[in-house]
């Protein structure tokens, strides 16, 4: 059995008056990639939100390679090694691709420059558009240096929220191929609404609805249950 990185244990969160997640259960194992599923509004942001201390938790327990860092602020976690690649991707859209590379490295050890030239490799068009301004990437790029960024720094888990919104279907092919190798590397837990991209990537799957924790299991066990596809995810 892998070891968990990750444990939320009855993780309660507001937004302003809303009850957003409502006793959130679930865990993430090392060399593992975990789908957080769930219609539009479930709480997946908010989920990994509340994990990166961006949103706080009001009661329950968030606990990362056995510390409890519910409490900790947001540049914290993220130093605990936890990798945020959020749905908008975080790009500063007038600092070129470099720059946006370097701002988000931690050190520049000899490490992190191998891990850059990896991920330079990965998505060539990072290298060929090196001095451009992020703002000028088409989404897909934006989409590979919001990921390749993250990776760059030693980091445990990455939390990857709806990696495929708005790419087209070669694009998406191409953020299947990169996830599938970085998941060599890094534990990931991703939040997706395609299902061709959960199944293809995921080992573990946890479905959130109104903010409820309501089912779990392996990919292969959700691929067969046309039911829970089609009463909380829309499709089958
Ligand atoms: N800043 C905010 N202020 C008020 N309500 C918010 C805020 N952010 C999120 N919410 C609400 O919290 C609920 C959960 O939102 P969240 O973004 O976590 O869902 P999601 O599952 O990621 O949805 P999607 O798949 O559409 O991105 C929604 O009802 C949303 O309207």
């Amino acid at each position: 059995m892998s070891k968990t990185l990750l444990k939320l244990d009855q993780v309660n969160t507001y937004i302003d008056q809303f009850h957003i997640l409502q006793n959130v259960n679930f865990e993430v194992k090392t060399g593992e990639v975990t789908v957080l599923l769930g219609r539009n509004g479930a709480g997946k942001t908010t989920t990994l939100r509340t994990i990166m201390g961006l949103n706080n938790a009001s009661s329950g327990t968030v606990t990362f390679n056995g510390e409890n860092i519910t409490k900790l602020p947001p540049y914290k976690i993220a130093k605990r090694g936890i990798g945020y690649v959020p749905e908008d991707q975080g790009i500063f859209y007038d600092l070129s691709v470099g720059e946006n590379m370097r701002v988000g490295m931690r050190t520049e050890d000899d490490a992190t420059k191998e891990r850059l030239e990896w991920a330079l490799d990965l998505f060539p068009d990072l290298k060929k558009f090196w001095k451009k301004p992020g703002g000028q990437l088409s989404g897909g790029q934006k989409q590979m240096l919001s990921i390749a960024r993250s990776y760059i720094n030693s980091n445990d888990l990455l939390l990857i929220d709806e990696p495929s919104k708005g790419l087209a279907p070669v694009i998406v092919e191409k953020v299947i191929e990169s996830i599938d190798k970085m998941k060599e590397q890094t534990t990931v837990l991703l939040v997706e609404q395609n299902f061709y991209m959960a199944s293809k990537l995921g080992d573990r799957f946890y479905i959130l609805d109104d903010g409820v924790s309501v089912h779990e299991g392996s990919m292969t066990e959700l691929e067969e249950n046309e039911e829970i596809k089609r009463k909380y995810l829309g499709i089958a």
